[in-house]
């Protein structure tokens, strides 16, 4: 069967109202989300704290069949693979910049039954992270420093998503940060198929229609290709 890109949107939590995490989430999820994007921080490789695998098992308690992505904005991802994957966690989308076997750790999650997502930061190199993609279900390129959402959208990273598209046409590729409809046009024609968007999602007062525009305008780019 032929492989084909599909445009998804999956909206950041980290700005809603965490108090009613499960509401939240299923709202976006009600209104269009193709997925969630949970930001889990450790408050070491980024200056900030989010939740972790307790929480995220009692939010699969009451969401049983969306799928679910974490990224792990975290020192020492290898540590909580197993806690995740227990967690009901679907995709588990790491940072290569701390690990130093990051083929290992591609394969642990892949023996826990997740997928692999590998990330990057705005000051690090597509090269680095070229060498995994073949360990690897999705790359992550990150918009803004990790750490906060409503940051500004980083423009200049799209240079990494286009040598990506160009030399990998049906590799899954994020982005993550800063991203809403005015930013999405930049990175449909840039090749970014899965897009994560926080601020600009929770913030609208029509959740629906800004997932749909968003979904929209990446499909038609891949359409376009
Ligand atoms: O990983 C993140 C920050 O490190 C978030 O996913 C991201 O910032 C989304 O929020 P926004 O769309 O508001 O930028
Ligand atoms: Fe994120």
């Amino acid at each position: 069967m032929t492989r084909h890109l599909k445009a998804l949107i999956g909206p950041s939590i980290l700005n809603a109202d965490l108090s009613k995490l499960y509401e939240e989430s299923q709202k976006l999820l009600d209104n269009g989300a193709d997925y969630l994007h949970l930001d889990v921080m450790d408050g070491h490789f980024v200056p900030n704290l989010t939740l972790g695998h307790p929480v995220v098992k009692c939010l699969r308690g009451k969401i049983k069949d969306a799928f679910f992505e974490t990224h792990m904005m975290v020192s020492n991802p290898e540590q909580w693979i197993v806690p995740m994957a227990d967690a009901g966690v679907n995709q588990y989308t790491f940072h290569i910049e701390p690990v130093d076997n990051v083929e290992e750790v591609c394969r642990k999650i892949r023996e826990n039954g997740m997928k692999v997502g590998v990330a990057i930061k705005p000051g690090t190199s597509v090269a680095e992270v070229e060498k995994y993609i073949s360990l690897s279900d999705m790359v992550l390129i990150m918009t803004v420093e990790p750490g906060f959402g409503g940051q500004k959208f980083m423009e200049n990273q799209m240079e990494k998503v286009k040598y990506l598209r160009e030399h990998y046409p049906l590799l899954d590729i994020e982005v993550d940060g800063g991203v809403g409809p005015s930013t999405i046009s930049c990175c449909a024609t840039a090749g970014a198929n899965m897009i994560v968007s926080g601020t600009a999602i929770i913030g609208s007062n029509d959740q629906a229609s800004t997932i749909q525009l968003m979904r929209d305008t990446v499909q038609q780019a891949i359409n376009k290709k």
